[in-house]
């Protein structure tokens, strides 16, 4: 990406513009009457959002993170498309797909009257994706930065046949402390123990995290809360298209075998995802898009 070029095409003057980011990877810069943000055009990543009322941004990204044209950003919100998690048939494909280490193209940016901006992003089939998976596809990504930070993934099957997926938007929310914060929302849902071998459970009460977490949350569609008394805020996740949720938090060994992750970093982070995980999978028929949809707001005390 040339970015004097997309600067002239789809800067916003004073509102948003194209920079070069960490590891020379493009990132589109947003400040307007609402928050400030940025967004990775590698990965079709928000890596950063604050809106003017908030003290803290609302997502972590780690300081070992890496920022290469053929590497996930440990940060922010990765996408996981079209499965994830590990590879479904275990023939060796990369953890999450395939979309969030690749770049993708910035479609366009839009001033909204309301004082939000507006950013699409797009990905599609070529030769590296059909190498891992057969299916012709057409994904955009419409990140809206306002009082509320929004991300609608719209996945269209281009092709003749059905295909299946499933999917994640992975934020990585920053935190005080993990110790002393709770996930709210899930009491009473099944969850699939990915700590435990894929065992199942029910959620009782809040969720507190006092070890490693790796659970995929089933048949729940109600907004979700992270109370952080840390940083003195509450973070409300509102989903649509997704009816299960994903919570990781890797604790202290998971920490250590990550080259991208601080040894001591899981304190300062937690996953919450929207997902379509597990048997949440989504089949989408030739021609038609599946919509998935995802909000987040702070509660600043
Ligand atoms: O390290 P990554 O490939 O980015 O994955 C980070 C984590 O993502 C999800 O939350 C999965 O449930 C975890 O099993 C995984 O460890």
């Amino acid at each position: 990406m040339d970015i004097a070029q997309a600067n002239d095409a789809l800067g916003l003057p004073s509102v948003l513009a194209i920079c070069e980011g960490n590891g020379g990877l493009p990132l589109i810069h947003i400040d307007n009457a609402h928050a400030s943000a940025s967004i990775s055009v590698h990965g079709g990543q928000v890596l950063s959002y604050c809106p003017v009322t908030a003290k803290d941004d609302l997502l972590f990204v780690s300081r070992q993170a890496y920022f290469q044209p053929d590497k996930a950003i440990k940060g922010g919100i990765p996408i996981c498309w079209p499965w994830f998690g590990p590879d479904p048939e275990q023939r060796g494909r990369p953890d999450h797909g395939f979309v969030r280490d690749r770049s993708w193209q910035l479609l366009a940016t839009e001033a909204r009257v309301d004082g939000a901006t507006r950013v699409l992003l797009g990905t599609r089939d070529d030769e590296r994706s059909q190498a891992l998976w057969p299916e012709p596809f057409s994904l955009e990504l419409e990140i809206t930065v306002g009082e509320t930070l929004d991300l609608v993934l719209v996945t269209h099957n281009t092709g003749e046949a059905p295909f299946s997926i499933t999917q994640g938007l992975h934020a990585y929310f920053g935190l005080g402390d993990v110790r002393k914060a709770q996930v709210l929302g899930l009491a009473g849902h099944d969850y699939i123990d990915k700590v435990t071998d894929g065992s199942r459970a029910t959620q009782s009460g809040p969720i507190n995290i006092d070890g490693p977490v790796n659970r995929i949350y089933l048949d729940t569609t109600d907004t979700l809360v992270i109370d952080d008394p840390s940083l003195g805020r509450s973070i409300h996740i509102e989903r649509e298209g997704s009816r299960s949720a994903v919570v990781w938090n890797p604790w202290v060994e998971q920490s250590r075998s990550m080259g991208d992750f601080g040894d001591d970093e899981y304190l300062r982070m937690i996953c919450v995802e929207t997902t379509n995980a597990a048997e949440d999978a989504v089949t989408i028929a030739a021609g038609e898009r599946y919509r998935l949809y995802t909000s987040y707001r702070i509660h600043q005390e």
